[in-house]
């Protein structure tokens, strides 16, 4: 081997045989065998990763965002008080606290959370929308999905205005929702666990794919799911948590909540800025929906408590977690710095959103188009499906994907931390999702990287080679 390629050998990060198999793609196997030679042993891995990591988030989660909920709601978006109020009982009486005022499966909730999933798949069959093919899948299928969530999301917030304006002569407003949260989060909470115990269930014995199959550990299943890409009279599961529930349910509460503090306290200039970050935000993910269907998250992710369970009720409660605070806490930030964080806000989606073009457009013209105006630096990377059949498919190495192989990351942490500075520095609450996204994102760049490496082999170490650092140009 080379001395640059050892190098760029050097920067990769190890893939487990698991990762590998559970990625469904051949080739780069260097980095596992890394592993095995520091004497990380395959058993303590398989522990680490398929035990103890679900059952630590499938039991914290829950709790995590009931917690999040009742900090904001019950004691003004302090953890510190939060944490003195439910240190003063048991652990046990503690639950009861946090669970106990919630009223599980109640009319209301029930009525909202079942009344929604109608009417979201109601627009998911009428609307109309090109068909667009996925990603080739590691078994070498490739779903079609019904380009309509640029329209779903439109009629959505739409229908949600007008209601607002109908409800008000009646003296009603949707701000009921924030006021019965607590009941709705607890309904949500426990209905997503049954369904993903449906979606374990279909996918080993009535899976819609042959991306399907068992670990043949239960609670590894549970968690990252049977399928790949469940399907269920004719909707595909993923699009509607992910799309049609998740990022739509988080927007409509972005909405709710700033209607919540209007009516409590009036104009806010920070709920404002904050709203219109998010919602250009969820705007820009809708507009590019069709690019998420190649994403990791439809690619390799199974559909399963991770997945599934995070979008139709993590994302809703932590993803909107700074508006939810913001109810309760009116900042003032004046004309200047609205204008500043608004500006440096939009400034970062569009980098993100760029970047993420940049990435399609040199696939859609297969090389030939131009990237800040010049013709794209490319390499053409060769890989084999499970069943032998050999693909090609384009890398870019150049524009925003020339810096740091995971640039993009860094303007979505930014924006992010955009829309939590309205809400002040008197509590750490706001800034809960910043740093769950950096964890998330720093996560996701090594477990894309992995992905990609035992992809592509070989043409993946020649990215690494030209393009060395991971997130941060010239740092990490
Ligand atoms: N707010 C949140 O919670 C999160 C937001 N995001 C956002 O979602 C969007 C998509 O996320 P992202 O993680 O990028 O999605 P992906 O993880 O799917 O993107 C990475 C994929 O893109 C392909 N790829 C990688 N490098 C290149 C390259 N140089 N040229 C061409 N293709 C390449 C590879 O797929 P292939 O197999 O096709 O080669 C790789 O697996 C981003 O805007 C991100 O910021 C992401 C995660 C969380
Ligand atoms: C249960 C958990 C501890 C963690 C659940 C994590 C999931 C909810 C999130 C994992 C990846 C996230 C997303 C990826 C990419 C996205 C595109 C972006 O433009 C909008 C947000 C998102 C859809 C985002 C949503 C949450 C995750 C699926």
């Amino acid at each position: 081997m080379s001395k640059r390629k050892e190098k760029a050998s050097k920067q990769q990060d190890p893939v487990t045989r698991s990762d590998m198999l559970s990625n469904g793609f051949h080739g780069y196997k260097e980095g596992y065998e890394k592993l095995e030679k520091i004497g990380v042993t395959q058993h303590n891995r398989d522990f680490f990763n398929k035990i103890f990591v679900p059952v630590f988030l499938m039991v914290s989660t829950p709790n995590f965002v009931m917690l999040l909920w009742y900090t904001a709601t019950k004691h003004k978006g302090s953890y510190g008080n939060m944490v003195h109020s439910i240190t003063q009982a048991s652990t046990l009486d503690s639950l009861r606290e946090l669970w106990g005022d919630v009223h599980i499966c109640s009319n209301f909730a029930l009525s909202v959370v079942f009344g929604y999933c109608i009417w979201a798949l109601l627009l998911m069959k009428c609307l109309p929308g090109k068909l667009v093919k996925g990603p080739i899948t590691p078994k070498g299928n490739t779903p079609v999905y019904k380009d309509n969530g640029f329209s779903h999301y439109v009629v959505t917030m739409t229908t949600l205005f007008i209601l607002t304006v109908i409800l008000k002569k009646y003296n009603l407003s949707p701000s009921v929702v924030y006021d019965n949260f607590g009941d709705i989060l607890g309904t949500l909470n426990v209905l997503s666990a049954i369904f993903c115990i449906f979606l374990y269930i279909k996918g080993l014995y009535s899976p819609s794919s042959t991306d399907c199959g068992s670990s043949g550990n239960i609670i590894f299943d549970y968690y990252w799911g049977t399928e790949l890409y469940p399907r269920v009279l004719g909707f595909d599961i993923k699009v509607f948590t992910n799309c049609r529930f998740g990022m739509t349910i988080w927007a409509v509460l972005v909405y709710i909540y700033a209607l919540k503090s209007f009516e409590l306290h009036g104009f806010v200039d920070s709920m404002i800025v904050s709203a219109i970050l998010q919602l250009a935000y969820i705007t820009k993910f809708f507009w590019w929906e069709a690019g998420y269907l190649s994403t990791i998250d439809i690619m390799v992710d199974r559909a399963g408590y991770y997945i599934c369970w995070g979008c139709l009720v993590y994302v809703p409660s932590l993803y909107a977690s700074v508006s939810l605070y913001l109810v309760n806490n009116p900042v003032y930030l004046g004309r200047f710095w609205s204008t500043f964080i608004l500006t440096c806000g939009l400034l970062s989606i569009s980098v993100n959103y760029f970047a993420d073009w940049q990435k399609q457009r040199v696939r859609s013209a297969d090389g030939d188009c131009l990237i800040w105006g010049k013709k794209p630096n490319i390499i053409r990377a060769k890989y084999t499906l499970e069943d032998g059949q050999e693909k090609e498919s384009i890398l870019l190495t150049s524009g925003w994907w020339g810096l740091s192989r995971h640039f993009h990351y860094i303007p979505e942490i930014l924006l992010a931390l955009f829309w939590t500075l309205p809400a002040g520095f008197e509590n750490f609450m706001p800034f809960s999702y910043v740093i769950f996204l950096t964890i998330l994102l720093t996560h996701r760049s090594f477990r894309d990287d992995d992905k990609c490496s035992s992809k592509y082999g070989p043409f993946w170490m020649d990215y690494c080679e030209r393009v060395p650092h991971r997130i941060v140009p010239y740092l990490f």
